[in-house]
C-alpha cells in the first residue's frame, strides 16, 4: 500500500508541485522521515509531533520503497492531538477561562488606542491590550462565531465591539506603512496614499521619463539630443547595453530625469524595471519602421505600471516616411489614440538627428508632469530604487540609482534586500561626488555591502542596527525559501528525469542517437542587468534538441572559481563584457575550459545559436598522458555473484586518471579500449596515480588483458574551430 501510496504522491508532486507535508489513511499516518530512511508507522491516535518530512524512494534495500528517487527534507511542527484538542476546546480550558476573566478584569472602564497596519492578528491585539491572546481569541470566538485562534486576522470592528462589552474602549489608529513595516519595509512611502492636503504640502520633484522604444528607433540619439551630448555614437555595437540616467536642466529652470533603456529584445527585465521607476514613458516610434514589437512590449510595461505614455514619432526627417500610418498603427496594434486622431494620449514629431521637435517634447512631458502633480517630501528619510548594480574596482559594490521619495545623505545607513552599509561617497549622473540626493535625482551610491538587485528599493535607515536587522531578516526569509524551492526544484527534476526513464528506458532508446544535447554555461557579465537579460534569453533557446543549462551567474570579472566550476560542471564560460584576467586565461586552458568572450548582446545570442546548431563542434586529438604495465590480474567478488577484473599496475611515465580513455596493448599492438573505472592505491579510491606507483584498476568496455599488457591512458582533448572567433581559450 504505501508503495502505491508513494508513488501517488510522486505523481502528484511532479504534476502539481505541491507536497503534501503528511498523508492520511484511516488509521494510518504515513510519516517520511530523514532522507535516508522511510517509515511506515501505523500511530494509534496519540503521537504527532515535530518531524523532519522528507522522501527518500527507490533506495537499496529499503522495504516498501516507490520507485522513484527523489529526496525532501521539510520540518513540520505539529501539535499533539491531545493539545489539538485543548485548542479546538479553549472554553474547556481553565487556564483560558481564568485568563478570559483577567482580560475582562483589566479592560474595564479602560481607554485603548490600538495600533494597527493593513491587517491585524488577535496576537498583535493582545501584546498591545498587554492581555492574554488566547483568551482574547476565545472572546473574539465567542461574539463572531468564526473559528478565531492568536494568529487569526482580526477585524477593527470586532475587536472594538467586543472590547466596548467589557467596558472598554478601543479605537484604532492605522500606521501609516513605513511605520508598520520598520523593519521590513514592504510599502515604501512613495507609494502611499496621502490625503490631498498633506499631498499639497510636498515639494513638486522632477518628472523620472523613460524613453522606451523598438530597437534603432532613436532613443539614444533623442537623449543625446535632450542632453547636448553624444553617446550614441560611443556606444559598442551601436546599441545601449546599459540602464543610465541623467538629469536634464531645462531652460525655464525646471528639470528633468530621464532613463535611457536598452530597445534590444534581449533586455526585457530592465525595460520593465524603468518603467517601474517612472512617472511618464516617452514612446520612440521611428516614422519610417513604424509600430514593431519592443514598440509594443513598451506599451505593455507602461500600461502594467500605469504610467502616463507620450508618444514621440521620430525620423520624421526620412522622405516617404508616414507619421500618420505610425499614429493608426499605434491605435489598431496597441489601443493607444493619440490626440491627433482624437484620442487623449499627446504625441509629438520629431527628428532626434536634426534636432527638430525637442521643445515640443519638453513642453509635452513638463504638461503631463504637472498633470501628474509629481511630489515627495524631501525631508524624509531616503527611499531609491535601484536601476543598475556592480563591482567596480577600489569603489566595491556600488548601485545606480534614483531617489523616490525623501533624501540621501553621505554617512546615512542604507539597506536594500539583503544588503546593507553606510553610504561612503554618492556620485551624480556626471560621476561628481554629492553630499545630499533629492527625490528624482538619479545617483551612483556607494557604500552597500553586497550587490543590490535592479528594480530593488534601497531605504535611509536609522542606524546601524536597523540597517542590518533589515537585511539580516530578508536574508534569513530569502535564504530559506530560497533553500525549500531549490531542494524542491531539484527533487522533481530528479523525479521526473527518473520517470521518464523508466517510461523510455527500452533497448532502443538507451543508446538512441536522438538523445538530448546539453549545453551548460558558466555566465558572467559587467553588470546585473546584463545577466538577468542573457539568463532570460537563454531560458527562451531551449529547444528539442538541446538543453541548455546555466550552472552559475555573476556579476564582475572571470575568476579561478568560475573556472573551477566549468571544468567539474562540463560548462563553457561566457564573458559578456567583463575582463578575463592572463591568469584566469592560463588556467581555463590548463583545465580544458573554453571561454568565449563577448561585448554585443545580439554577438553572445548568435554564437549560443551557433553552439546548439553544432557549428563550432571541436574536433578532438588524443593526447596521452601516461602509461602502465599490469604486473598482475586478479579478480574481485562483486554483487549478484558476478567477479570483477581487476588489473594490477606499475605506473611507469605520466600518470593513470579515472575516466580517463585507456588503450590496451600487447606485443606492440592495440587489443582493445576501454575506460579507466575504477582506480585504487591502495585501498583508497583515488583520482589518479602518477609515475613510479602501484595501483589497481578496472576497464569498462574491455576485459581481455592480461599480465604484461601496456596500458595507455589518453585524454580527449577538444580543438577548436578556426571560425569560432569568440572563443580565446
Ligand atoms: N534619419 C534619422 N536617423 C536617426 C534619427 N534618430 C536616430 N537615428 C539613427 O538611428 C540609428 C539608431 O539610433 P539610436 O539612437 O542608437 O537608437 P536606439 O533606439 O537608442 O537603439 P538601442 O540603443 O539599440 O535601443 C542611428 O544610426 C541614428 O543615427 C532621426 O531622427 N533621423
Amino acid at each position: 500500500m504505501a508503495r502505491s501510496l508513494l508513488s501517488l504522491l510522486s505523481k502528484h508532486i511532479i504534476k502539481t508541485g505541491i507536497f503534501p507535508l503528511c498523508m492520511n489513511k484511516p488509521q494510518t499516518n504515513i510519516f517520511l522521515a530523514s532522507p535516508a530512511s522511510f517509515l511506515h508507522r501505523q500511530e494509534k491516535g496519540s503521537c504527532e509531533r515535530k518531524v523532519q518530512l522528507g522522501v527518500s524512494v527507490g533506495r537499496k534495500g529499503q522495504r516498501d520503497l516507490a520507485p522513484l528517487d527523489f529526496s525532501l527534507v521539510f520540518f513540520r511542527s505539529l501539535v499533539t492531538k491531545a493539545d489539538k484538542k485543548k485548542n479546538l476546546e479553549p472554553e474547556k480550558n481553565p487556564q483560558v477561562i481564568e485568563n478570559l476573566k483577567k482580560l475582562e478584569r483589566s479592560l474595564k472602564g479602560a481607554k485603548v488606542e490600538i495600533l494597527s497596519g493593513d491587517t491585524i492578528t488577535v496576537k498583535d491585539v493582545a501584546s498591545q491590550l498587554k492581555v492574554s491572546a488566547k483568551a482574547l481569541a476565545l472572546a473574539l470566538r465567542k461574539f463572531t462565531g468564526e473559528p478565531t485562534v492568536a494568529d487569526s486576522v482580526v477585524s477593527s470592528d470586532a475587536v472594538e465591539l467586543v472590547l466596548s462589552d467589557f467596558g472598554a474602549k478601543v479605537s484604532f489608529i492605522k500606521q501609516t506603512s513605513a511605520e508598520t513595516e520598520k523593519m521590513g519595509r514592504t510599502t515604501p512611502r512613495y507609494l502611499q496614499k496621502y490625503t490631498p492636503e498633506v499631498w499639497a504640502s510636498f515639494p513638486l520633484r522632477p518628472p523620472i521619463v523613460t524613453v522606451m522604444g523598438h530597437v534603432d528607433h532613436g532613443k539614444t540619439t533623442l537623449l543625446d539630443a535632450l542632453r547636448n551630448s553624444n553617446v550614441a555614437s560611443s556606444e559598442r555595437g551601436g546599441i545601449t547595453q546599459n540602464i543610465g540616467a541623467f538629469s536634464v536642466s531645462l531652460s525655464n529652470g525646471s528639470m528633468v530625469t530621464f532613463l535611457d533603456t536598452p530597445g534590444h529584445e534581449a533586455f526585457a527585465a530592465m525595460r520593465a524595471c524603468g518603467t517601474q521607476v517612472t512617472d511618464i514613458v516617452v514612446l520612440v516610434v521611428a516614422a519610417n519602421d513604424g509600430v514593431m514589437p519592443q514598440t509594443l512590449e513598451a506599451v505593455n510595461h507602461a500600461r502594467n505600471a500605469n504610467v502616463p505614455i507620450i508618444v514621440a514619432i521620430n525620423k520624421v526627417d526620412i522622405s516617404g516616411c508616414s507619421p500618420e500610418k505610425v499614429m493608426n498603427d499605434l491605435y489598431s496594434y496597441a489601443g493607444i489614440q493619440v490626440e491627433q486622431i482624437g484620442g487623449d494620449v499627446q504625441c509629438v514629431l520629431v527628428s532626434a538627428l536634426k534636432r527638430q521637435g525637442l521643445e515640443n517634447l519638453i513642453d509635452a512631458i513638463l504638461l503631463q508632469a504637472e498633470l501628474s502633480d509629481l511630489r515627495a517630501n524631501t525631508k524624509d528619510p531616503g527611499e531609491a530604487i535601484c536601476i543598475e548594480s556592480k563591482v567596480s574596482k577600489g569603489l566595491g559594490s556600488v548601485a545606480n540609482c534614483i531617489v523616490r521619495w525623501g533624501s540621501f545623505h553621505v554617512q546615512d545607513f542604507v539597506a536594500s534586500g539583503r544588503s546593507w552599509g553606510r553610504i561612503r561617497r554618492m556620485l551624480d549622473d556626471r560621476g561628481k561626488s554629492i553630499s545630499v540626493a533629492g527625490p528624482s535625482t538619479p545617483f551612483t551610491l556607494v557604500g552597500l555591502k553586497d550587490l543590490v538587485d535592479p528594480g530593488g528599493l534601497v531605504c535611509a535607515m536609522k542606524d546601524e542596527a536597523e540597517a542590518k536587522s533589515y537585511a539580516e531578516k530578508l536574508d534569513s526569509d530569502m535564504y530559506l525559501k530560497k533553500l525549500q524551492q531549490t531542494a524542491l526544484q531539484v527533487s522533481l527534476q530528479r523525479a521526473a528525469a527518473k520517470l521518464k526513464s523508466q517510461e523510455a528506458s527500452t533497448p532502443e532508446s538507451a543508446d538512441s542517437p536522438h538523445s538530448k544535447k546539453r549545453l551548460s554555461f558558466v555566465i558572467k557579465a559587467d553588470v546585473r542587468g546584463s545577466i538577468d537579460a542573457v539568463l532570460e534569453c537563454i531560458h527562451k533557446m531551449k529547444s528539442e534538441e538541446t538543453d541548455v543549462e546555466v550552472v552559475h551567474s555573476g556579476v564582475g570579472a572571470v575568476t579561478d572559481s568560475d573556472i573551477f566550476l566549468a571544468a567539474s560542471s562540463g560548462a563553457s564560460v561566457l564573458a559578456f563584457n567583463c575582463k578575463v584576467p592572463s591568469n584566469v586565461i592560463q588556467h581555463a586552458k590548463h583545465n580544458g575550459v573554453s571561454i568565449r568572450q563577448y561585448s554585443i548582446i545580439y554577438e553572445l545570442l548568435d554564437d549560443i545559436q551557433s553552439l546548439q546548431e553544432g557549428k563550432f563542434e571541436p574536433s578532438t586529438v588524443e593526447k596521452c598522458i601516461g602509461t602502465a604495465q599490469i604486473k598482475q590480474v586478479f579478480y574481485l567478488d562483486k554483487k549478484q555473484g558476478k567477479r570483477a577484473k581487476v588489473a594490477g599496475c606499475v605506473v611507469s611515465n605520466g600518470m593513470v586518471a579515472k575516466d580517463h580513455k585507456v588503450r590496451v596493448y600487447r606485443s606492440g599492438d592495440v587489443i582493445g579500449e576501454g575506460k579507466v573505472d575504477s582506480l585504487k592505491f591502495f585501498k583508497e579510491d583515488v583520482l589518479f596515480v602518477s609515475s613510479g606507483k602501484e595501483c589497481g584498476l578496472m576497464i569498462s568496455g574491455f576485459e581481455d588483458f592480461q599480465q604484461g599488457d601496456t596500458l595507455e591512458v589518453v585524454e580527449v582533448v577538444p580543438v577548436s574551430s578556426k571560425e569560432d572567433k569568440y572563443l580565446i581559450t
